[in-house]
């Protein structure tokens, strides 16, 4: 199998090899795709080591984490792709109004053709292959860009793909942002982004020239609110968790916390407490193999920047503190007394920094929300029933969880993707596969041609007869649900 990852590609040549192969891949039955699905299945499986490795080596990632957040949800999605792509592919039988009897209407699922998927450094396994599963699910060639920011991964992925796909079904290309930017420039049938907010709106711009449509899967800053009713343990364990998950360079990472006034002191005794029982402290914590590192040290500039200036501003680190540009390490960082205005609430942080706001009243926390850009996820902690539906009514997100983090992303039967600011569409399971398709519609007229009220010449009498008919049909099935 030739190798499909190409260090500085003929990008027009690659995209013309894949345009050829457009028809034939969407003509692929049910079976044809998961078998393609379970030879990219088997390939992960034989390239899990390799993979982990390179993790390790771009990120930190441990190997535990590198199964539960990469490998594991890219298995776990191939196997629900494979279970239910013959339902996913199934034309979809639709009423017909009766003004056009004796018609059939169908919703037909058509691939799009060669698409490319960009993904980031951060989660780079699962960012680059969950979009592929679905592309591949849906009939479509796929040129992969992942991020010269994790130049490890993207080679190990290169090698996988390589060893499973030919180049004009799936390419991985290597490469940096310009060589992206190159490459937006193709008449794409679809381009999936994942990134930041910035990028996007050059790849949404770039993609404008050709009409191509886009997946923008971006970022931004996620709350965590903690309401007067949560329970305070299980918000420090899950709130920790969600935030230190590969060191905070998380999407979906609880960015800051809003925290009634007088609780807040019970909570960041529980949250030191909790980092303590799961990393360790000082030297144990960041010689432990559970906590990552930056993907480079400008990320750990950028974050003590940030802090720092919130410091001279009246805030107060209260945990950790500790910034290691050389090494890529920040230490589990919680600072205190953070207000709107600060530098830590001006950007998405995208690291192991925690800021916490206290609020009065629900309806100032809920004001402040609502004042940020819609966030990718909203994370609300609470006992109380009527505190949910609150939120859920007042307040909009990608996506969102009770009295947890992150966790959402792993049901594949729930919509993964952000609004406005954050993002737009989505993917994960069906919603991934239609992503990638067309949804044609199909009508089919009788022969010979029925009594037809489209057709002049128009202002003839309607034969009472057939009126009256009509009209007992629309009885029949009455105002729609
Ligand atoms: N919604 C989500 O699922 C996720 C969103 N993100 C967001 O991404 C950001 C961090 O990831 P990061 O990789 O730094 O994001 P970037 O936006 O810097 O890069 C994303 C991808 O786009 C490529 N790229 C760079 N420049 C261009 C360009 N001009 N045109 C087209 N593509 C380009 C990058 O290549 P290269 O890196 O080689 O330059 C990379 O493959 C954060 O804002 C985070 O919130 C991160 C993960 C998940
Ligand atoms: C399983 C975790 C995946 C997180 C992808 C992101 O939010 O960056």
């Amino acid at each position: 199998m030739s190798d499909s990852s190409l260090p500085t590609p003929d990008l027009h040549a690659l995209f013309a090899a894949q345009q050829a192969q457009r028809w034939p891949a969407s003509q692929t039955s049910a079976a044809q795709r998961q078998a393609i699905l379970r030879r990219l299945h088997d390939a992960v499986r034989a390239h899990r080591v390799p993979l982990a490795d390179a993790l390790k080596a771009d990120l930190g990632k441990s190997r535990a984490e590198a199964e539960i957040t990469e490998l594991h949800p890219v298995l776990e999605e191939i196997q629900h792709a494979i279970r239910r792509l013959p339902r996913w592919m199934a034309p979809r039988r639709v009423d017909t109004p009766t003004m056009l009897l004796g018609a059939r209407s169908e919703v037909q699922m058509q691939a799009r053709g060669v698409t490319l998927i960009l993904s980031p450094w951060n989660y780079p396994v699962n960012l680059a292959l969950v979009p592929l599963v679905a592309s591949l699910a849906a009939g479509n060639t796929v040129i992969l860009k992942p991020s010269e920011k994790a130049p490890n991964v993207a080679r190990a992925l290169g090698d996988l793909i390589g060893s499973v796909f030919e180049p004009r079904l799936v390419a991985v290309v290597e490469g940096d942002g310009e060589v992206a930017r190159a490459l937006t420039e193709l008449p794409f049938g679809h381009i999936f982004f994942t990134g930041s907010g910035a990028v996007g709106r050059h790849v949404m711009r770039a993609a404008a020239n050709n009409l191509t449509g886009v997946t923008l899967e971006l970022g931004g800053k996620s709350p965590a609110l903690i309401d007067a009713s949560a329970d305070l343990d299980v918000t420090a364990e899950r709130l920790a968790w969600g935030k230190l998950l590969n060191a905070g360079q998380t999407c979906v990472a609880p960015d800051y916390a809003l925290v009634p006034r007088h609780l807040e002191g019970p909570l960041l005794r529980r949250l030191e407490a909790v980092i303590a029982r799961r990393f360790g402290t000082g030297a144990w914590l960041r010689a432990g193999p559970d906590y990552g590192r930056m993907v480079d040290s400008a990320g750990v500039q950028r974050l003590e920047r940030l802090t720092q200036g919130s410091v001279a501003q009246g805030a107060r680190i209260v945990l950790g503190g500790e910034f290691d540009a050389p090494g890529r390490f920040i230490s589990p960082t919680v600072v205190s007394g953070v207000t709107p205005d600060m530098p830590l609430m001006q950007e998405e942080l995208f690291g192991p920094v925690l800021p916490i706001l206290t609020y009065d009243t629900p309806e100032e926390a809920l004001g402040l929300i609502r004042r940020l850009d819609a966030p990718l996820a909203l994370y609300l902690f609470t006992t109380d029933e009527d505190m949910i539906r609150r939120v859920q009514r007042e307040t909009t997100s990608g996506g969102m969880v009770v009295n947890g983090a992150v966790v959402h992303l792993t049901n594949p039967n729930l919509p993964f993707g952000g609004v406005g600011p954050s993002g737009m569409g989505n993917y994960h399971g069906e919603h991934g596969f239609r992503t990638f398709s067309h949804e044609r519609a199909v009508l089919r007229e009788p022969t010979p041609s029925p009594v037809r009220f489209l057709y002049p010449p128009y202002g003839r009498p309607v034969p009472r007869l057939v009126a009256w008919g009509l009209r007992q049909l629309e009885r029949q099935s009455g105002p729609r649900e």
